[in-house]
């Protein structure tokens, strides 16, 4: 048995545009990023690509995004879950800060070690931060679990119960899974699939709004490594662009 996942990013959001730190901030897509998710809908239905269900995490611009591809490939009634656990990565008190800004303050290496260390998370965010999520009815029942901010190694910490018990539940079923989500929430899932090392995974990008096909086996290994963009070119140049981000 093969079981098909598709991985798809939102599109660019507004804070993406801004070059804002987002993290848990509930922004818009951008209409570049509305047109994004309509092409990665687009870009399905040329590979005869029909989701039979769709995770999404509890932001609005991954959600936006599902719906968006989803319409456009008829596949707009297929059921729906969403969890927490898909959120990007919390990003901490940089949530809201310009990323040129904050390289400019502190430097290269400091920079790259908030943004793209396995295991080093921003400085936390106060509660009574602007951009602190206290009181945010979706997350009243998350208690103790609530983050402050997240290294990578947190996202998969959290990730892969949900990885594990719901998406591969769903898989196990026959279904395809289509699963809308974050740069960050994604590069810790592809970083689960593909084994990928505490160094290695630093190096890698998620473009927004381009489809990312993993076939996998009876124990949801991928069949090939990396897996497969359904526009590989436009996908190597849109996550250079989102490795430069800050300069
Ligand atoms: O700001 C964020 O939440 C993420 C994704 O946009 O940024 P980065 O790629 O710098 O981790």
């Amino acid at each position: 048995m093969t079981y098909t996942l598709v991985l798809l990013r939102h599109g660019e959001s507004d804070w993406n545009a801004k070059n804002l730190f987002t993290g848990w901030v509930d922004v818009d897509l951008t209409e570049k990023g509305r047109a994004e998710a309509v092409r990665g809908g687009e870009l399905m239905v040329a590979e005869g690509i029909t989701p039979d269900i769709v995770h999404t995490s509890l932001l609005r611009r991954a959600i936006t995004t599902a719906n968006l591809s989803l319409d456009v490939a008829d596949r707009h009634w297929i059921p729906v879950k969403r969890d927490w656990r898909l959120n990007e990565r919390h990003y901490g008190a940089l949530q809201g800060k310009n990323k040129k800004e904050i390289l400019e303050k502190f430097g290269e290496e400091q920079f790259m070690q908030w943004r793209r260390s396995y295991d080093v998370p921003p400085p936390p965010i106060d509660l009574d931060d602007p951009y602190a999520q206290t009181g945010d009815p979706r997350y009243a029942g998350l208690g103790d679990a609530m983050p402050r901010t997240e290294c990578l190694k947190d996202v998969v910490t959290r990730l892969v119960p949900y990885w594990e018990n719901e998406i591969q539940n769903d898989l196990a079923d026959g279904l395809t899974v289509l699963v809308a989500a974050h740069g960050n929430s994604l590069r810790a899932l592809v970083k689960v699939l593909d084994d990928v090392s505490d160094a290695d995974i630093a190096g890698l990008n998620i473009p927004t709004g381009m489809p990312l096909v993993y076939e996998l086996d009876d124990s949801f290994r991928p069949l090939t490594r990396g897996g497969r963009y359904l526009d590989p070119e436009a996908a190597r140049a849109a996550a250079e662009a989102v490795a430069n981000q800050g300069r």
